[in-house]
């Protein structure tokens, strides 16, 4: 371990000679392996579905599994507040590296000064792989029985080969959106296809078609060799995240299973995609939830979930409007956006965080609108029974917390939000897409280069959600039904709990030992492949 790695107790500081190696591949290190290491990256969307993941493994196999939950001092706090007090789950820490771009102290993307910092916060994360290595080295025999890691951490695949374990990759992104981005970054259909033409994607039903305006932005930017998100994925990641031995999915298969063979075609051979989702409800009733249900002041630090309470005797009457952890709006957006919930005449609560920046807003909404910069516990107000609908950014986590609204905490939850998704940035395109074209369960903004959402179609469209007509109730109809769906889906013989209970048997007869007691399989990850 690290001389300055923190431990969240002292067995986490347990300790073997190096010499004694975390290779795995003599016969006694391979029986009995027993403990997953989780490694997110330090970005809120990242982190919170792989510790609810960690939460989900302590709930269900927690009598036979460990998990070791990797990250740096300064996201210790938001982490240990996430997972179970249980003996089977501890959290290690450590250092983050220094970096001469990134402020001391911020460990975090959405802690980050400017989103153009974005980059090099990657860069300083990819110092994180000696440290790792010599923790992983670290640990007791057996070695862990997987590693399930962010696949913006590429450096852990190495690790992992090195110390012969399995390696699990995790995106955050939904079967559906890792497929369309995969197919249309080395397929390039929407190459030379005119605005608003329609057109098909290799592999996907003759139904889903696409405009070249809702190609999601990683896939344009994954085309231009300048952008250095671009740069570091081609020097730290591509070849190493399609060598790994599966991909962990926070989706589930009614959901857009129906995707999930695309997604494997891009892995190595063998290699599966795991649909275990929506991981904070396989999760179950965690201290998060528990958390929500005491009105714990930390998690709400500006009062939401009181201002809701006093608007609750006019149900379905607030907006709520939030662009996750790491999307930038420019000023201009901003001032038309709340022009248009000003204008919408609806009260909102607009979770800005961060990226508001200096910005105030242009008109006055009086008391029917706030706006917070700190944290909002998000899932308490997507099943507050004042809210109406939900303005989001379609970050993959936005979109199931709003289709799966209210569970696992509420025994006859409110009708889910129907959302207007506004898609900023990254694969939010493609989700925006799915929500509203495929899944049903929201109108979409019309967004393109640069434009401008202006203040009569925020207006226009939060109107249609909001005002109880035929779309707003067939929309939340459907997300009735998808929120069903999730419900079982984590439910006992539920789709998603059977794939994590499969996932850990597979796991285990994947590490073959032979007669003789030798490994019979010496490629932890599957050789090689490289797609
Ligand atoms: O004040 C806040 C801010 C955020 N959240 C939570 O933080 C998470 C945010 O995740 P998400 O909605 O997915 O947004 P981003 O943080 O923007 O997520 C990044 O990661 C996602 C998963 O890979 C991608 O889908 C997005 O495009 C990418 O921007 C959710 O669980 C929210 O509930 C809160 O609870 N309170």
């Amino acid at each position: 371990m690290p001389a300055s790695a923190a431990a969240d107790d002292a067995a986490a500081a347990a300790t073997r000679p190096a010499a004694q190696g975390a290779g795995g591949n003599d016969g006694a290190t391979l029986a009995g392996r027993d403990h997953v290491v989780v490694f997110p990256l330090m970005s809120k969307g990242h982190m919170i579905p792989l510790l609810h993941f960690a939460a989900a493994l302590a709930a269900h196999h927690g009598d036979h599994l460990r998990v070791t939950l990797v990250t740096t001092p300064a996201n210790l706090a938001f982490t240990r507040r996430r997972l179970p007090p249980s003996p089977s789950v501890r959290v290690v820490a450590i250092p983050f590296p220094a970096h001469p771009q990134i402020p001391p102290g911020v460990e975090s993307t959405d802690a980050l000064p400017s989103q153009s910092l974005f980059p090099a916060f990657l860069r300083a994360t990819a110092l994180l792989r000696e440290p790792f290595a010599e923790f992983l080295a670290s640990l007791p025999s057996p070695p862990p029985l997987v590693l399930v890691s962010d696949f913006f951490l590429g450096f852990t695949q190495r690790v992992a080969d090195d110390a012969g374990v399995r390696r699990l990759t995790f995106n955050g992104m939904s079967p559906f959106s890792l497929a369309l981005c995969f197919t249309l970054a080395s397929r390039r259909p929407h190459v030379g296809v005119e605005g608003g033409a329609e057109f098909h994607v290799p592999g996907f039903p003759d139904d889903v078609r696409i405009t070249a305006d809702e190609v999601p932005d990683a896939v344009i930017q994954g085309g231009n060799p300048d952008d250095p998100v671009t740069q570091f994925l081609h020097d730290e990641v591509r070849d190493w995240d399609h060598r790994s031995w599966g991909v962990l999915v926070n989706s589930f298969a009614a959901l857009d299973g129906d995707y999930a063979a695309i997604l494997e075609s891009f892995y190595r051979p063998g290699s599966r995609a795991w649909l275990v989702g929506p991981l904070f409800l396989a999760a179950g009733e965690s201290p998060e939830t528990k958390q929500e249900e005491d009105d714990d002041d930390d998690d709400d630090p500006e009062g939401c979930v009181a201002w809701l309470d006093e608007r609750a005797a006019r149900p379905g009457s607030v907006v709520y409007v939030s662009f996750g952890t790491q999307a930038h709006l420019p000023d201009a957006q901003l001032d038309e956006l709340a022009h248009g919930l000003v204008d919408s005449g609806h009260a909102f609560l607009w979770a800005i965080g961060r990226s508001g920046g200096e910005w105030s807003p242009p008109v006055d909404a009086g008391g029917d609108g706030k706006i917070v910069r700190g944290w909002v516990p998000q899932r308490r107000v997507l099943s507050h029974p004042a809210v109406g609908a939900f303005v989001t950014h379609a970050g993959w986590n936005s979109v199931l917390e709003s289709l799966a609204a209210g569970l696992p905490v509420l025994e006859s939850p409110p009708p889910p939000l129907p959302m207007l998704a506004w898609p900023v940035m990254a694969e939010q395109a493609a989700n925006a897409k799915l929500v509203a074209d495929i899944i049903g369960a929201g109108v979409r903004a019309v967004r393109g280069g640069g434009v401008v959402v202006g203040r009569a179609e925020v207006a226009g469209k939060v109107g249609r959600l909001m005002d109880g007509g035929e779309e707003g109730r067939a929309i939340r109809a459907r997300a009735e039904e998808v929120r069903e769906e999730a419900r079982a889906a984590v439910g006992e013989g539920g789709a998603s709990r059977e794939a994590l209970r499969r996932l850990v048997d597979e796991l285990r007869s994947s590490y073959v030992v032979a007669g003789d007691g030798t490994a019979a399989a010496s490629s932890a990850n599957g050789g090689s492949g490289k797609c």
